[in-house]
């Protein structure tokens, strides 16, 4: 299943630089190693926003719940979710 999912990144402005710095870097990896994965389809920044476009393929609405929760940010971020589906015109065979 595909989600289309925005990431609205809200880091509380007295938040200790360090682990602002290692919760990014916690972010990055889990977030390419998802990409590896296949799981993680679509990473775009939304210009001029600290923000995120993002694809997830994941077998269901609990598994994407999960894996949102995984990420180091989660607690820091404001996330919307909508369900894709097959557009009738898509030449792309792979969506799904
Ligand atoms: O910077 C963001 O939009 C939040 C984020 C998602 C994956 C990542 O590495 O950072």
């Amino acid at each position: 299943m595909l989600f289309h999912v925005k990431m609205t990144v809200k880091l509380p402005v007295d938040m200790d630089p360090s682990l602002a710095t290692r919760l990014k870097a916690d972010e990055k990896e889990l977030a390419q190693r998802l990409q590896r994965d296949g799981v993680w389809r679509h990473l775009w920044r939304i210009a001029g926003h600290y923000a995120n476009y993002s694809v997830f393929d994941v077998p269901s609405v609990e598994a994407l719940h999960d894996t949102l929760m995984l990420l180091p940010l989660f607690p820091y971020m404001d996330i919307e979710v909508d369900g894709l589906c097959r557009h009738p015109s898509s030449i792309h065979s792979d969506d799904r």
